[in-house]
């Protein structure tokens, strides 16, 4: 981590004093207890540079996640509400019932409130009902892909929000989503604190692109991986069928090409892979088109694989425009190199035959596959014992192989991007070749 400026202290309500209902169950079998101390820490960089001269090394660390020995909420008067917002995900159900079953089984929480369509469902003018979560209601739900609890794009007032909070008497907020949804979640906390109330809000990263900052990995990426290597199978079996066969597939990725470079990893059948982080040169000897012409004297076919947030240089910026939570809507760069494509081998008389595939929404909106249905009970569960040990304004992140706390404001408005000189991008470099075949 170069920036150390980072803050790492995870804020609280108050002093948690009641002994945890998990008490009877705190020790291991070997003596030890389950029970996690604050003092437990995960140092932010597993890799520590000595200066030279000085034998004394300054880690920053984070929280390590986890049960506490005391949590700071009765459970028995303690109401708790989780909403899921953005885009959907697979596993944003896993996360739900996970939730639910934690709160309600093991710290004995009995009245939990679904929120409607993100943050819509605070707000009484859009007239969404709360639902009220228990063991039965989330039953089986985890099969089913997308959220229980709906979603929705777009700004609300915050004061709005925690006015329902205050009115509906929750004491304990979780918010899944992505970078946006922690950018409100943060301004929620942070309206809640100028009211000096006690509620605690935690929030669970999700996205199948994978870019929030300081979270190695976000539940639903690895299932996006899963489904997107299908897609690169389809795209290279249409390319290999006929002569000069090109297969174009369109993976997300608003701003980050993780997804497009693992997915050509887990299938390595992709000649060229797109993202957002690199520039794309289309035209000349040293561009895209020419590379894919050398690849198709070469081998007859041809998989290239774009994340939608490549190339966007290519559009002009006269007609940009937002969706509802203010982000960019981006120009579809795969329906653009379709056309390019098609339109440099008509000029030069090859014939191809060009597939183009954009598996976007079915990628994001199927269930978890079993990785990440672990995964999302593990976050989930650490979610619960950090809302119930009274902390508030964290997200639970992934992080050196840990669970971690993570304080919302080191978190929220900045992204994760890919480093093209790191271990990831280099790998697909290797496995493409693109590099030998954009420079002839
Ligand atoms: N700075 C902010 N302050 C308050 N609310 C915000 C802010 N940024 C985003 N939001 C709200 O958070 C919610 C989720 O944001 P958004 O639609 O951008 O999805 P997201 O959480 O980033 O997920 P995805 O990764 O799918 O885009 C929206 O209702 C949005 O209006
Ligand atoms: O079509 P929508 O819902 O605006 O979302 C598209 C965006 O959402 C994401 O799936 C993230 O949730 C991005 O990969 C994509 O750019
Ligand atoms: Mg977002």
């Amino acid at each position: 981590m170069k920036n150390m400026n980072i803050n790492t202290t995870i804020s609280v309500l108050g002093p948690a004093r009641i002994p945890s209902p998990l008490t009877s169950q705190g020790v291991t079998r070997d003596g030890k207890t389950r029970f996690m101390k604050d003092e437990y820490r995960i140092s932010v960089d597993v890799r520590v540079d000595r200066v030279a001269g000085e034998n004394k090394d300054s880690l920053l660390s984070f929280e390590q996640a986890g049960p506490r020995e005391n949590i700071y909420f009765d459970p028995s008067k303690l109401k708790c509400a989780v909403v899921t917002c953005g885009g959907l995900c697979p596993g944003l159900n896993d996360i739900i019932r996970s939730l639910v079953l934690e709160l309600y089984h093991v710290y004995g929480v009995k009245t939990i409130y679904g929120i409607r369509h993100g943050l819509q469902g605070f707000i009484p003018k859009y007239g969404h009902d709360l639902i009220e979560l228990n063991p039965e209601r989330v039953s089986g739900i985890q099969n089913t892909g997308g959220s229980m609890l709906g979603s929705s794009r777009g700004g609300q007032d915050i004061g709005e929000i925690v006015d329902c909070l205050e009115r509906i008497g929750v004491g304990l907020l979780f918010m899944v989503g992505g970078d946006g949804t922690l950018m409100a979640s943060k301004a929620i906390g942070d309206e809640i604190l100028n009211r000096r109330l006690k509620i605690s809000v935690v929030g669970i990263p999700k996205t199948i692109d994978n870019d929030i900052f300081l979270v190695s990995r976000s539940f639903g990426f690895d299932s996006a991986v899963d489904v997107a290597t299908l897609a690169i199978k389809g795209a290279h079996n249409e390319a290999e069928a006929y002569p000069n066969g090109i297969g174009l597939i369109k993976l997300m990725g608003r701003h980050s090409g993780f997804l497009a470079a693992t997915a050509a990893l887990a299938q390595p059948d992709a000649n060229f892979v797109l993202i957002p982080e690199e520039e794309i040169l289309l035209h000349g000897e040293n561009g895209l088109l020419a590379a894919v012409e050398r690849r198709l004297a070469l081998r007859k076919h041809a998989v290239i694989i774009v994340a939608e947030g490549a190339g966007q240089n290519f559009f002009e910026d006269k007609d940009i425009e937002h969706d509802a939570s203010g982000n960019l809507k981006l120009k579809d760069i795969g329906l653009f190199l379709k056309t390019e494509i098609s339109t440099y081998f008509k000029s030069k008389n090859i014939p191809i035959s060009l597939k183009y595939i954009d598996p976007s929404y079915i990628i994001r909106s199927l269930p978890a596959n079993a990785n990440d249905s672990v995964f999302c009970g593990l976050l989930a569960r650490d979610a619960v014992h950090a809302g119930m040990a009274g902390k508030t304004n964290l997200l639970i992140s992934f992080w050196n192989n840990n669970y971690v706390h993570i304080p919302m404001d080191a978190s929220a408005g900045q992204r994760k991007k890919m480093d093209p000189s790191g271990r990831l991008w280099q790998s697909v470099l290797e496995s493409t070749g693109q590099n030998l075949l954009f420079n002839g």
